[in-house]
């Protein structure tokens, strides 16, 4: 057989030969959390939380940015409703603020809390966008915290309770509950390195936090189960870890790395164990659980939601606790969080997900970018308002395709939430890290469709087809 002359094809060309259309039923969206868009922290009776204090501690964030007033969506929520129709998303991931339900954390309900939520979620059914509520997305009761927060044990009562109230006024019309937003991250950045709140760095405190996250994951999903009719689930921030280099101590890091951000809650919560691991990461730190709370911990979840945002080349060097630290690539793209663009990190991290724990369903709950966004200045030909954000568009299609291969491989990927619907407050970053698929003016509160929401538009009205 004479040889063919190989068909050259850009990678782009070749993306555009590829069948991108994804299965039926495939839930579209896009995600925010309370403290980072609402506002109005202690309006119509809510109580403060850490977040309120952290953000009004001086030195804690950046620019002394706090979310008194945020996207003001608080205000705004019907407005921002009719811009997800416009978008034609199908369904919402949002975050519901503990302490406007339960101004103490426990006890005394504010109505005008509940009141809130219900009319969002009325005015997202109505608008046919379904409801994914994520009871905690960081922001505990600053009462609680006063009570020692996660390291007080009763912390799973309380949490259990705070779920019930909610799951009593919305189950039924919402349908996707969410238990904890990335427990590694409330643990990490509250407890160990003390970037988040409630600011502490404590190597004995991080792992009894942590572990009574766990234990709150496990009665919410208990509680549920006694009162809901639908599905729950846990969302982790999971990365794949690849060795630097050949050497057997970079090799070592990574099995560290990887159990210390990806197992230590997955394990517990579909395996009902910590991987070995932790136990040498944090020494004489890591204390000896009662084997009573793994049955508590490890409750049958209706899917797992994985926030994917990078990968970590990973090397052995000193540091604490983990002893392994990231490696710049040379040749990588970087977002403006200093977060390497790596796609094919969420298809490898996929694959070993259902290697590991099975087909139970996942959505991607996150997965977006923070670049420099021209001012909204243009126009275009209909004299709509522009924001031109290419490279934020092909972090999000190249992040798609990495989903679409891995379908295809067979991993039972449910759905798609774009992190951010809106840019809003980045935590301790402030204002000034904008990863929304709609720009927001703060001085104005205006909202402006960018170039990528407007391209997630096409992409979910063609089921994929226009990636
Ligand atoms: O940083 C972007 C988003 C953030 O706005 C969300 O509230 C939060 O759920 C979220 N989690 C990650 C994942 N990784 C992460 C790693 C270190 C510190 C903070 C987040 C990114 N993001």
């Amino acid at each position: 057989m004479p040889q063919q002359a190989r068909e050259e094809s850009s990678p782009m060309a070749q993306a555009q030969q590829k069948d991108f259309s994804f299965p039926k039923g495939f839930l579209w969206g896009a995600a925010t959390a309370a403290h980072q868009i609402e506002g109005s922290p202690l309006a119509d009776g809510a109580g403060p939380s850490i977040w309120t204090r952290f953000a009004h501690t001086p030195g804690m964030t950046a620019n002394g940015d706090t979310g008194d007033v945020a996207c003001d969506h608080y205000r705004r929520w019907k407005d921002d409703v009719r811009l997800m129709r416009e978008l034609g998303l199908q369904a919402y991931r949002f975050s519901v603020s503990w302490s406007r339900i339960l101004p103490e954390g426990t006890g005394r309900v504010n109505q005008a809390g509940i009141d809130f939520y219900s009319r969002l979620v009325d005015e997202l059914l109505a608008n046919d966008i379904e409801p994914l509520l994520t009871l905690y997305h960081w922001d505990l009761p600053a009462a609680l915290d006063d009570r020692g927060g996660w390291l007080n044990r009763d912390c799973a009562d309380w949490f259990a309770e705070y779920g019930s109230v909610l799951y009593r006024a919305l189950d039924g019309r919402v349908k996707k509950w969410v238990t904890l937003n990335e427990p590694w991250v409330v643990t990490d950045g509250g407890y160990l390195h003390g970037a988040l709140a409630p600011g502490h760095r404590n190597r004995y405190e991080a792992p009894i936090a942590s572990h009574n996250l766990m234990r709150a994951h496990g009665a919410a999903v208990q509680a549920y189960r006694a009162i809901g009719q639908h599905e729950i689930g846990l969302v982790v921030n999971i990365e794949p870890k690849y060795a630097a280099s050949g050497s057997v101590d970079d090799a070592a890091a990574v099995k560290r790395a990887h159990a210390y951000m990806n197992e230590q809650y997955l394990h517990p919560a579909l395996l009902g164990r910590y991987p070995p691991e932790l136990g040498e990461i944090f020494g004489d730190a890591w204390p000896q659980f009662p084997p009573e709370d793994f049955e508590l911990i490890v409750q049958p979840l209706d899917f797992i939601g994985i926030n994917y945002y990078t990968r970590s080349v990973t090397e052995a060097r000193r540091s604490y606790p983990l002893d392994a630290g990231p490696v710049k690539q040379p040749l990588g793209t970087y977002t403006e969080t200093g977060w390497e663009v790596f796609p094919q990190g969420l298809t490898d991290l996929l694959l070993w997900f259902k290697q590991t724990y099975g087909d139970i369903p996942v959505y991607i709950t996150e997965n977006g970018a923070a670049f420099f966004d021209p001012p909204v200045a243009d126009t275009d030909a209909a004299g709509d308002r522009r924001v031109r954000d290419p490279l934020r568009t092909d972090y999000l299609r190249q992040h798609l395709s990495a989903i679409h291969d891995a379908i295809a491989a067979g991993v039972d990927v449910r759905g798609y939430m774009a992190w951010s619907l809106m840019d809003n407050l980045e935590w301790s970053l402030g204002y000034g890290k904008r990863f929304g698929i709609v720009h927001v003016n703060y001085g104005t509160q205006e909202r402006t469709i960018k170039d990528s929401g407007r391209w997630y538009s096409r992409v979910i009205a063609s089921q994929g087809g226009a990636l």
